[in-house]
């Protein structure tokens, strides 16, 4: 069978074929066929009106390129339907429906980001890895669960590729920014840049700007493009870590444009290597936008049934992963693991578990420059002895905190509850999770981390723990984002069932004691299209 597969979401427009045996397993060698012509902007960013221009003039020849190679009859057209921008979408989407009317065969409505993800699970044979997408408009960690791709984390504001190209367009350089950024980095000494990571979700603006600030303040280019890629690239290669650890995968793939750089996927190799995960990195023709990546995710659609009418067919450019449902595979990512081990790897720390003691070391990272990691271990060490006391002064269950080394980032904590919230979620206990959250709001605390495996449970008590990545705070938007991490951890871990449930009482639990503002925010976090 041959399916041909179009691109076309921003700056690729690009058409592909992939030829398959639909009776045996999908072959992670069989190459596709890929042609795709660039946009490259004359000056600044991405213009969408520019680029769908150069849509309409590019696609019909990279579709003309890939019939030519396929070399007989097309079984179905697989075509991007988003997210990306309107207007390229809306070309491509046209081209892709008068083309499965010719030829008289069906049409495949690809998310472009699960074709990102998909490609990697493809070369890699993994059963069920967490991806890390890093491209230009985006940056999220998915996780199949539940017959979906859940968002595990992603960006508050822009994608990782736009966010280094807004540096490098501020300093005068052409686009895209990306590679410049990595080649100036090679003569670069390390300045400390803010670094914001909240559950497994992250922020590029605040960095951005310091980064901007830095060199408008006479700091050597070099030096800040070193840093910005140690910055940011340390908080992905961290909430992947975390993902892996919420979910108890043990394989990790790589997608997105910003996955060709070389000191990401070597970061990404530290952290994997470890805490024994396998990791995968397609080569770079299928990390950054192209076809072959949509043409193979349509040919498992299309092998699934999963084929869609031509009036059902509109584009969608804020398309999310989350909103597909997956019908091309049955198996199941996560993994929670309710044994109770003496010695606990979380994402951060290596826990001891005593009799009565718990000792948490933060024990360096590899992957981190020395400078950043030696500040996180400090800073997270003195925030959670800090912020695990006060929260039970005010009345929120929480271990006591028996000592505190700040040189070695250890901290003995009183051993709480027998289980983590993650291997026996019920409402009631969701419920308590919202009061303690509204407790701490109330408090001006925010814990920065509340996710199923940071709540302890006892007989009679539920207990948070975790304030490493906590904060003081009495802003609405800083306590909406800890609701959004908790549900988060709860959508990508539970069944939806069992997580409708358990959020119903989370949030009846936070309205008890908390302002309604915050649970309102929290419906506008959620609704934040983050196409940008
Ligand atoms: C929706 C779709 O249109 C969008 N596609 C996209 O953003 O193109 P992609 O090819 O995945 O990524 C392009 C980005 O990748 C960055 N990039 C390319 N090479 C890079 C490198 N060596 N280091 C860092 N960034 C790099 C570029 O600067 C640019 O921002 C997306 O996937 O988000
Ligand atoms: N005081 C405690 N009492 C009992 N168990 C604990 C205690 N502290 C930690 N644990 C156990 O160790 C695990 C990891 O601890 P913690 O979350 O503090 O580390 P971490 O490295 O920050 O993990 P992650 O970032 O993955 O949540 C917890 O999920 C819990 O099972
Ligand atoms: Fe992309």
């Amino acid at each position: 069978m041959r399916i041909l597969g179009i691109e076309g979401t921003a700056w690729a427009a690009s058409a592909a074929v992939y030829r398959f045996d639909p009776d045996a397993p999908l072959d992670a060698d069989a190459d596709p066929f890929i042609e795709t012509d660039a946009y490259q902007p004359e000056s600044g960013g991405l213009h969408p009106r520019e680029a769908a221009e150069h849509m309409g003039e590019a696609i019909p020849a990279v579709i003309e390129a890939a019939l030519d190679a396929a070399d007989g009859p097309i079984d179905a057209v697989a075509f991007s339907r988003g997210p990306g921008l309107g207007p390229c979408l809306r070309i491509v989407g046209t081209a892709a429906r008068a083309l499965a009317g010719t030829l008289d065969v069906p049409l495949v409505g690809v998310n472009h980001m699960i074709a990102h993800l998909e490609i990697g699970r493809h070369g890699s044979g993994f059963d069920s890895p967490v991806c890390l997408n890093a491209s230009g408009a985006n940056a999220h960690l998915l996780g199949y669960h539940d017959g979906r791709y859940r968002v595990l984390g992603e960006t508050m504001d822009t994608g990782v590729g736009n966010a280094l190209d807004k540096f490098t367009r501020h300093v005068g350089w052409s686009h895209p920014g990306g590679p410049k950024v990595e080649a100036a980095a090679a003569d670069g000494e390390y300045v400390d840049l803010p670094y914001v990571v909240k559950g497994m979700d992250f922020s590029f603006s605040g960095l951005m700007s310091a980064a901007k600030d830095a060199y408008d303040e006479g700091a050597p280019v070099e030096d800040v493009c070193f840093s910005l890629q140690e910055t940011t690239f340390a908080m992905l290669t961290e909430v992947a870590e975390r993902a892996l650890s919420l979910t108890g995968a043990d394989e990790l793939v790589l997608g997105g444009g910003v996955g060709q750089n070389d000191r990401l996927r070597e970061m990404l190799t530290t952290m994997c290597a470890d805490r024994d995960a396998a990791f995968y990195a397609p080569e770079p023709r299928f990390l950054r936008d192209n076809a072959g990546m949509i043409a193979v995710l349509g040919a498992k659609m299309y092998a699934a049934g999963e084929t869609v009418a031509i009036e059902d067919s509109a584009v969608d450019p804020n398309f999310r992963p989350d909103a597909a449902a997956v019908t091309w595979r049955d198996d199941e990512s996560v993994v929670i693991d309710p044994v109770e081990r003496p010695e606990r790897q979380g994402a951060e720390a290596v826990v001891t578990v005593g009799d009565d003691r718990v000792t948490k070391r933060r024990l360096p990272k590899a992957y981190r420059h020395p400078a950043l990691d030696e500040r996180l271990r400090r800073e997270r060490t003195v925030a959670e002895a800090r912020l695990t006391s006060e929260a039970r002064r005010h009345g929120v269950p929480t271990p006591v905190v028996r000592d505190v080394d700040v040189p070695a980032a250890t901290l003995t904590l009183d051993r709480v509850g027998d289980r983590d919230l993650g291997a026996a979620l019920t409402p009631a206990r969701a419920r308590a999770v919202g009061e303690h959250l509204a407790t701490l709001h109330d408090a001006d605390i925010v814990h920065g981390d509340p996710t199923v495996r940071n709540v302890r449970l006892g007989d009679d008590r539920v207990f948070l723990i975790d304030f490493g990545l906590g904060y003081h705070s009495g802003h609405v938007e800083d306590h909406a984002m800890d609701c959004h991490v908790f549900e988060g951890s709860v959508r990508g871990t539970a069944v939806e069932t069992d997580a409708d449930a358990a959020l119903t009482a989370f949030e009846s639990g936070y309205a008890a004691r908390g302002p309604e503002a915050v649970l309102s925010r929290l419906r506008d976090v959620e609704g934040r299209g983050r196409y940008q």
